[in-house]
């Protein structure tokens, strides 16, 4: 199911401000990357053009090229909600569907989707539940409103809602950061284990957690006042936080700016 993306030369822009730019980088399948930088730097931006959400913004759009495996992303004949169905994401805040039970929460993409019988729904539900580590906690009110459970239940849940639809890549805006330590550590918990089969990316402010979940980590930063955001470097966690190759990293992740 996971599938490795391979990004080049990629500058994304909202009007006619350049976000981001010459961004090259290769994202493994089954492992987790980490976006870190400062505030402003693009992260999030060019989380979301890999999986065409930028351009969802009046004005937004992208130069450059993106490869998940051999689909090129940005192809004219792709049909950008097939992508986002291929590469799901998780936000910040929680949002399950307000007025939805806890199943049809999970249940909705699969819908989208076109025919899958009950009990084919009730199968994968059970699994996506249970793979995000939120069965156990919620089999006996799968009929309740899915706005009824804890901030760190919720993001499980739309993580299940996420991995229901079979992606081949995870994407995560800061999916802790609305979350208490104990909610945060389960869901750090549950992205390990989802690496296994899924490619992971993460972006985060948290350096512990990078240093915490990822097996490799990408340093952005800004080249200065009103320019676009640039990787400065990618490695492995470990080689990032304890022997950077670039000043800037070093300063970032010593708490020196940011
Ligand atoms: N919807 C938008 N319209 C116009 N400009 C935007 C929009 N979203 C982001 N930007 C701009 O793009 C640049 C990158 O923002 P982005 O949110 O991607 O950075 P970030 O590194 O994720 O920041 P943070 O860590 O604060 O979330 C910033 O200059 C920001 O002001």
């Amino acid at each position: 199911m996971a599938k490795q993306i391979e990004v080049s030369d990629l500058d994304a822009y909202y009007g006619s401000h350049k976000a981001i730019e010459g961004i090259t980088m290769t994202i493994e399948p089954r492992s987790v990357t980490a976006f870190i930088g400062p505030s402003g730097c693009g992260k999030s931006t060019f989380l979301r053009t890999l999986n065409r959400m930028h351009e969802v913004i009046p004005g937004a759009r992208v130069e450059g090229k993106i490869m998940l495996e051999d689909q090129d992303l940005y192809g004219t004949e792709v049909d950008p909600v097939s992508v986002r169905r291929t590469v799901g994401m998780v936000f910040q805040r929680p949002n399950p569907f307000p007025t939805m039970s806890i199943f049809d929460n999970v249940a909705a993409g699969l819908r989208l989707n076109g025919r899958v019988s009950r009990s084919e729904t009730e199968g994968i539900v059970e699994t996506s539940l249970k793979d995000a580590n939120l069965w156990n906690e919620v089999k006996d009110r799968l009929n309740k409103p899915g706005s009824g459970l804890s901030g760190g239940q919720q993001q499980r849940l739309c993580i299940a809602r996420a991995i229901a639809v079979s992606p081949a890549v995870l994407l995560m805006d800061e999916p802790c950061s609305a979350l208490d330590p104990i909610s945060t550590l389960a869901i750090e918990d549950l992205i390990s284990k989802l690496k296994n089969d899924y490619t992971i990316v993460i972006v985060t402010h948290n350096m512990q957690q990078a240093a915490r979940v990822s097996d490799r980590t990408a340093f952005f930063n800004l080249a200065g006042q009103g320019q676009p955001g640039k990787l400065v470097e990618m490695d492995e966690t470990s080689k990032i936080f304890t022997n950077p190759t670039q000043k800037a990293t070093e300063d970032y992740i010593t708490g020196r700016f940011g």
